[in-house]
């Protein structure tokens, strides 16, 4: 642990990187995985598990935790972690995209953005100050600037509109940061699918010398070679002494590729909403639990693995849960989907250690191809 944000570059093999980053609440080993914690809770998980399974860091959404329980009334109980009952790191998204994707918008300008809750209807602003006041409110260790993220396929004149408006809310969101040792704000590079704007955005962020870049404006909709185009564009820009988060991304397959472009922290609803929905991922691949042949196989998902969910329970009964639509099922494989995301986390830091990434992506590739006996 540090009393400040300390990120520290502890190995590279070709563009992959093993680091940490040390802050008062813990500290973060890179490349990382943070489970999604929306409303204040990773669904379907007691933290203890979360914690055990791996993660060093949780997310918390600053626009859900806006509307209910309220940002003020989070500090009135302490904050975030005080409430939860985390008291490692948590980072939080600034609630611009939520306000895009799930509220009914009301106007966008350069003051902010005008929304009606989805929850119960009331209207809301949030300029790039107050969503730092809330995350602030929050006690959330790692904030976002606000953004404005445009799904792809877009109009370049739209996107580069959306870059230029969100670099000056970066500016907005350091001068209401201020200085605060033990925490961090990141800036988010914009720019979809123009290389052009992507380096505009990234040169503009550099300047405001952040402690930490996200990448956004991705898996928004784009073919993953895109996304991957837009990496090798955007990374080289950004400073190799500071973390890179590749915002809402991704499915295992993602993570590793982007890892071999340089980025160093992920996050992504994948691995609990699809176990949610009866979706395993294991070392061999995905196994969609619903299908019929998995009704009378005693088999766990992997006897091998150290996960409880993992080694202790049939298919056969997993796949009798989803289908009874029960509670337990969802439990259970969002347990084993995060338990694998955290392996796989563990065997990338471990193969950058070793030198052997390229090795390691690969075997992990084949083993993903060959899939479920
Ligand atoms: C899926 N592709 C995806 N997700 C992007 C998120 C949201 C991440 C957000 O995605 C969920 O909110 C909806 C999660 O809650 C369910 C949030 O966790 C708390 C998570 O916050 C970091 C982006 N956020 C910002 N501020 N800017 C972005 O450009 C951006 C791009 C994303 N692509």
């Amino acid at each position: 642990m540090s009393e400040t944000f300390q990120f520290t570059l502890k190995a590279t093999d070709g563009k992959a990187r093993l680091g940490e980053i040390s802050m008062p609440r813990g500290t973060i080993r890179t490349p990382a995985f943070m489970p999604v914690g929306t409303v204040g809770t990773v669904k379907a998980m007691y933290l203890d598990q979360v914690r055990e399974g791996g993660a060093d860091i949780i997310l918390g959404n600053t626009y859900h935790l806006m509307l209910r329980p309220g940002a003020e009334r989070v500090a009135r109980l302490g904050g975030l972690h005080e409430l939860i009952r985390w008291p490692e790191p948590i980072l939080t998204d600034s609630g611009g995209f939520q306000v895009m994707s799930l509220s009914g918008l009301r106007k966008l300008d350069e003051q902010g953005v005008t929304f009606k809750s989805h929850v119960d209807g009331s209207l809301h602003h949030m300029s790039p100050e107050r969503s730092i006041e809330i995350q602030g409110l929050l006690d959330s260790d790692i904030q976002m600037q606000l953004d404005e993220c445009v799904a792809l396929p877009a109009e370049p004149k739209e996107i580069e509109r959306a870059m230029e408006l969100s670099l000056r809310w970066a500016e907005r969101c350091k001068i209401a940061f201020g200085n605060q040792p033990g925490k961090a704000m990141f800036g988010i590079v914009q720019g979809g699918d123009q290389p052009a704007l992507r380096i505009r955005s990234a040169e503009g962020l550099k300047q405001l010398d952040l402690k930490g870049y996200a990448v956004g404006g991705l898996a928004v909709g784009e073919p993953q070679h895109v996304m991957l185009d837009m990496l090798n564009i955007t990374l080289p820009v950004l400073p190799t002494e500071k973390p890179r988060y590749l915002m809402g991304v991704g499915t295992p397959d993602d993570i590793i590729k982007s890892v071999a472009r340089g980025i160093d922290m992920f996050d992504c609803v994948m691995p609990t909403r699809s176990g949610r929905h009866g979706l395993a991922f294991t070392r061999k691949g995905k196994v969609n639990i619903r299908n019929a042949k998995h009704a009378e196989d005693v088999r766990p998902l992997d006897e091998q693995s150290s996960c409880p969910a993992t080694r202790d329970y049939s298919r056969a009964y997993l796949h009798h849960l989803v289908r009874s639509n029960e509670a337990l099922g969802g439990m259970l494989l969002s347990w084993n989907n995060l338990s694998y995301y955290q392996e796989l986390m563990q065997g990338i830091r471990k193969a950058i250690a070793e030198g052997r990434f390229e090795d390691f992506m690969a075997e992990t590739q084949e083993a993903w191809a060959r899939g479920d006996d």
